[in-house]
């Protein structure tokens, strides 16, 4: 049998990870994990139970409180907190307003990076595992490593595009909420956004989605030959 492949996908906010994670593994077979998600959800456990999420020392004693499961399929990936199916409010816009706090706190990332070793390892095939420490900390041995970058004002643009016209959207404000997340995500101490040292930077900034998730496919390929 084939040792699995396990592939790290990080970067800014907005530059393509879940899009390009989510396809890459279905053309390959393998599983996804969006551990973005997985901060999401903590983070909503939190603000639904009355945490400060400003108190770090707050946070980080009921860091191990809930249960976050995360279903790894990536045609349906899913994710539910105290058996509750939480894709929905993970997503809100106080959610990722205050994100950045939560997964800052170390107690937090201990808890999650322990989960996220632990769905790498039982992944049959191998898994594509997205978010913005994966190469660096949390599978440093992985086989491939991506950066993905793109300019703001495209990531901006692209965010704006998946709100269909329901809302008017000010370009300038999601960028300003962009570049912030990636601010704070960049500066913590613990664990930061960062580029591995050995991992393929891909600036998507001109490329369409199917232009990446080729390239990606192309670079696992070429890696899984190499062995
Ligand atoms: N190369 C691309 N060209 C155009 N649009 C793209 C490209 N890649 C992704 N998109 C679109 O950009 C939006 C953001 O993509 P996606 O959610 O995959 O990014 P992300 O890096 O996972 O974001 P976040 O870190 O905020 O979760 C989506 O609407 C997606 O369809
Ligand atoms: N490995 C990771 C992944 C995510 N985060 C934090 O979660 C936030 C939300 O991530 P999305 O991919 O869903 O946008 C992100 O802004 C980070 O604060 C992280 O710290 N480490």
């Amino acid at each position: 049998m084939e040792t699995p492949v396990i592939v790290a996908i990080d970067g800014p906010s907005g530059t393509g990870k879940s899009s390009t994670s989510k396809a890459v593994a279905a053309k390959l077979g393998l599983s996804y994990l969006d551990t973005g998600a997985q901060y999401r959800a903590m983070t909503w456990w939190m603000l639904s139970n009355g945490i400060d999420v400003d108190n770090a020392a707050e946070v980080a004693t009921a860091a191990d409180k809930p249960t976050i499961v995360s279903g790894t399929d990536p045609s349906a990936p899913t994710i539910t907190v105290d058996g509750t199916d939480a894709a929905g409010p993970i997503r809100t816009q106080e959610v990722t307003a205050a994100v950045s706090a939560v997964s800052a706190v170390p107690e937090v990332r201990a808890r999650l990076v322990e989960l996220q070793r632990s769905a790498a390892a039982a992944a049959p095939n191998g898994i594509v595992v997205e978010g913005r420490d994966i190469g660096t900390t949390v599978l440093p041995d992985a086989t491939v490593k991506i950066f993905l970058t793109a300019s703001a004002q495209a990531r901006a643009a692209r965010r704006n595009g998946e709100l269909n016209g329901k809302e008017a959207a000010d370009l300038a404000a999601t960028q300003a909420a962009l570049v912030k997340r990636d601010a704070a995500d960049s500066g913590r101490k613990t664990s930061p956004l960062a580029k591995a040292d050995d991992a393929i930077e891909v600036d998507t900034t001109d490329l369409t989605l199917d232009q990446v998730i080729e390239c990606i496919v192309t670079l696992i390929e070429e890696k899984r030959a190499a062995r």
